[in-house]
């Protein structure tokens, strides 16, 4: 992978998710940030070209977190120094994407099916903060992102979740299949997931959810993020900027020009 953004003109949905990626890194990746997580998604990129133009004097001693083989690939790719949350588990900021978020900055993560990792750099980080572009900006989770809750699990305990997420509410959900390989799709950690699709009802109100599915025991974790982000910046068609903010605050912006 290359972290090389074509020059050809973007599409709306490409200018959405750099307008909130560069407004984000602009408000939040502060030159007193030092260890700086970096997600995963077709956000992200725009994250890491904006931090490069930060300039080679600010991020000389800066040591950048990856969620995933892809993050990795564009620390690596923009010639930035890679750490690993071992070495660092205090972030000082975490930028990532998401499939869904809600009006409480509830989200759901791990279409990529990096959300374990991504979750541990949420918990790590003193700021997390969520990119997208508008198309998941939602009310409740689930109206957009219909293909269901991301479980990851361990792959020899996958058929006895499945059939207990089938009896906790879920009796459409399904082992998530790899598109150019036969069989399941395998995480970066090694395991399976599971896309688990709940009503309305349920999603509404998804802590609770969260915590009965994170009881079943295979489960390695769960694509709901729950109470965790700062804010959450949705780049606009018109070019400007939606910032949903912890504390039910919305503000309106206009996003960077350059
Ligand atoms: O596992 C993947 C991550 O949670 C991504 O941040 C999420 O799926 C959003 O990805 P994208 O921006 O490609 O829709």
């Amino acid at each position: 992978m290359t972290l090389t953004i074509s020059k050809v003109p973007l599409s709306a949905i490409e200018e959405a998710k750099k307008l909130a990626a560069w407004t984000a890194v602009d408000k939040h990746v502060l030159p007193e940030h030092k260890v700086i997580g970096i997600g995963s998604g077709s956000t992200v990129p725009y994250v890491v070209e904006r931090i490069v133009a930060q300039g080679p004097e600010v991020n000389k001693d800066r040591v950048f977190i990856p969620t995933g083989f892809q993050s990795k690939e564009l620390i690596v790719d923009a010639h930035l120094s890679l750490g690993d949350v071992e070495q660092y588990p205090i972030i000082d900021v975490t930028i990532d994407g998401a499939d869904e978020v809600d009006t409480e900055l509830n989200c759901i993560k791990g279409g990529g099916a990096c959300h374990l990792r991504e979750k541990v750099l949420a918990e790590a980080a003193d700021t997390w903060i969520i990119v997208a572009d508008y198309r998941k900006n939602s009310q409740v989770l689930g109206t957009t992102y219909t293909q269901g809750v991301p479980v990851e699990v361990a792959p020899f305990a996958y058929a006895k979740v499945l059939q207990n997420l089938h009896h906790i509410g879920s009796p459409n959900a399904k082992l998530r299949l790899a598109k150019m390989k036969a069989g399941p799709v395998v995480s970066d950690n090694g395991n399976f997931v599971i896309d688990a699709p709940f009503d309305a009802e349920k999603m509404k109100d998804p802590y609770p959810l969260l915590a009965q599915i994170k009881m079943l025991t295979g489960v390695v974790e769960v694509g709901l993020f729950c109470h965790m982000a700062k804010a959450a910046y949705f780049g606009n068609q018109d070019g400007s900027v939606t910032v949903k903010w912890h504390d039910g605050k919305v503000d309106q912006i206009a996003g960077p020009q350059s």
